[in-house]
Formats: structure tokens, sequence, C-alpha cells
């Protein structure tokens, strides 16, 4: 993609674990999220999707190992010091996660909290933060903004307080925010407000969106593409219309067909059949092929990643006849 606000390119990230093993979370990932555009990044508990958002974010345990690159803008965020990194975090690139409570300071009310998300990046008068807080609190919805302005976060329910770290998070216009499962905390019927707040936001700003979620109901509501990730490689990639109305990969099929009813519990995990592989050792080949009702004698070596004609992409060899290898 042209014009990308992030560039994940040939992304590894490997962890270290006790026994001097690493755990190789992150394995050769490509990816771009552009201007205004929300793209989903799904798959079960243990594909690396959060660590994957760690990595952009500058937020991984210590010892972690990492190379490829990630481009915010153009520039490859990889070579930045830690000071570096503070200095844009919070302000052009963003998180929003699961608990807003854990990201809100319980001592300070959520105004300050606005304001000083302001005041970290940008040269202006208490006054001023001030009034953008109350601005921007009344953009993501808050009622009578500048009355609830002293009010602690405990005075606020939990679609309210995610709100909030919305509007901290949005305040210095950053170019990228991740988003890492940032409703499966909250019920179904806040969920989608939240949902759509995000994707009102993030396009009339033109920040790009990776949304970390597990669920793809979530994704059809709000992304314009999607990224599969299983075992820590991205399987399939393409846009939510085309994922939904045709997946590719026996994995795309699987996560589809193993999402919980409506009536179930937001939050719910889908259940296929078998368990992702032990990231220490990951399979040789194909990593889903002990899982995968199509498996074949070839899949024991890993598939290419093969380009579709409608510009989605899939690493499967049930798919390598139809169109031709991008790597
Ligand atoms: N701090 C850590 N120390 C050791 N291993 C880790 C650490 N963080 C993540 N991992 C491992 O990295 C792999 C990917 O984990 P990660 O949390 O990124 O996946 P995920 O898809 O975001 O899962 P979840 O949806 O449960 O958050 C897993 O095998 C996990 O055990």
């Amino acid at each position: 993609m042209t014009g990308a606000v992030l560039q994940i390119e040939d992304l590894r990230v490997r962890i270290p674990v006790p026994g001097g093993r690493w755990v190789g979370a992150v394995d050769g990932v490509t990816l771009a999220v552009g201007s205004g555009e929300i793209v989903g990044l799904v798959g079960e508990s243990g594909c690396g999707k959060s660590t994957l958002g760690g990595a952009v974010m500058g937020l991984l345990p210590g010892g972690s190992e990492v190379s490829g690159r990630v481009l915010l803008d153009e520039e490859d965020l990889r070579g930045l010091t830690d000071e570096q990194y503070r200095r844009i975090r919070g302000d052009d690139i963003a998180l929003v996660s699961q608990d807003p409570a854990s990201s809100l300071d319980p001592t300070f009310s959520v105004g300050a909290q606005v304001a000083e998300a302001i005041r970290n990046h940008r040269d202006v008068s208490r006054r001023a933060a001030r009034e953008r807080a109350v601005e921007l609190l009344g953009i993501v919805g808050i009622p009578d903004p500048r009355a609830r302005y002293a009010d602690p976060p405990h005075r606020f329910s939990g679609g309210m307080k995610q709100r909030v770290v919305i509007a901290a998070a949005l305040a210095n216009d950053p170019a990228v925010l991740i988003a890492d499962e940032p409703t499966t905390a909250l019920d179904v019927t806040i969920q989608a407000q939240i949902l759509h707040l995000l994707r009102d936001l993030t396009v009339r700003s033109g920040t790009g969106v990776l949304l970390i979620t597990h669920d793809l109901g979530v994704v059809a509501q709000v992304c314009d593409r999607v990224a599969v990730m299983y075992a820590g490689q991205v399987v399939e990639q393409g846009t939510v219309r085309d994922l939904f109305a045709r997946p590719l990969h026996p994995y795309t099929r699987a996560l589809l067909d193993s999402q919980p009813a409506a009536h179930h519990r937001s939050g719910d995990l889908p259940v296929i059949p078998g368990r992702v592989p032990d990231l220490t050792e990951p399979p040789a080949g194909c990593r889903f092929a002990s899982r995968c009702a199509h498996v074949h004698d070839r899949c024991a070596t890993a598939p290419p990643v093969i380009g579709m004609p409608n510009g989605g992409q899939v690493a499967c060899w049930l798919h390598q006849a139809v169109t031709e290898e991008v790597r």
C-alpha cells in the first residue's frame, strides 16, 4: 500500500523465556494501515496479536529481540531510543487497551487526565489544555463535560471510562492508534457504541487504526480490512467484504464458523478443535496443518504468501494454483 501511515515489514519478535528458550511471538508479519483506515487483527489467544501491537508501541517484554521494519509515516521506529519512544507515544502513536480502569489513574479527575495527555506533548497553558479537554470529553460523548471534568474515574461506568481513555488517546491527533481489545470488557450494546465512536473519530481525523480482537463480529462492524493471525504469522488478509464473503484460509473459515452466537456473552473466545502450537518450537511447514481439514503432504513445507486478484493475500497451498506468489 502506498501512503500508509503504518507499514510493518517482515516483523519478527522473539521473547526470552526461562530455560534459555525463546517464544517466536511474531514471525515475519507484513501489514499496512492507511490514513483513516481501520485494520482488524484477529486470531485466537496466543497468536501474537498483542505482541505485534507492543512492537509498534515500543512496549515489549525486556530482552525481546526484534527484526524487520515498523514505519510510521515512513520513519522507522525500530532505531528509536526509549526517550524518543516516550516522546512519540501518546503523540504520534497511541494505545487504547482492554481495561479502561487500568488506563486511568483513580486519584485524578478524568478531565485532568485528558488535559495532562495534551500538556505532555504540547506547549499549551493549563487553561487551554483544560478547555481542549472539556471539548474532547464532549466529542467522545460524555454528557455535560464541563460539569463532569472534575469527577474521578470511579464515578463513570465502564463504557464512559473507555470514552475518556479514547479522548486522551486521540487528544494529540495521533497518526496511528493501536486499539487492543478495546471493547472486550464492555457489554454488547456499549461495545457497538464505542466501536462506532472510534470509527467516526478516526475516519474524521485520518488516524490509522490497528484494531486487535479475537472477535470477527467486531471486525465486521467497523473495519475496512482485516489480517488473520495464526501462531505468529498472518495467514490471510483482505478487505472485510471479501474475507467474510469468501474466506480463503482454512483457519479463517474455522474462525468464522466458531464465532459465538449473538446471544452468547460478549467476550467469549472462539473454539476451534486443537490448539495453537507452542511458539518456542513451532512446527515446520504450515503451522495450522495439525488442525486443518485439508491437510496434505505439501503442507510439511511452509506455504508461500499468494496474492489474489482482488488484492487479498493468503498463505495456503490450496490457492497456489490460483495466482502468483507474493513472497
Ligand atoms: N511477557 C511474555 N513472556 C513470555 N511469553 C510471552 C510474553 N508475552 C507474550 N508471550 C507469548 O507470546 C505468544 C503470543 O502472545 P500474545 O499475547 O501476543 O498473543 P495474543 O494473540 O495477543 O493473545 P491474547 O488474545 O490472549 O492476548 C504466546 O505464546 C505468549 O505466551
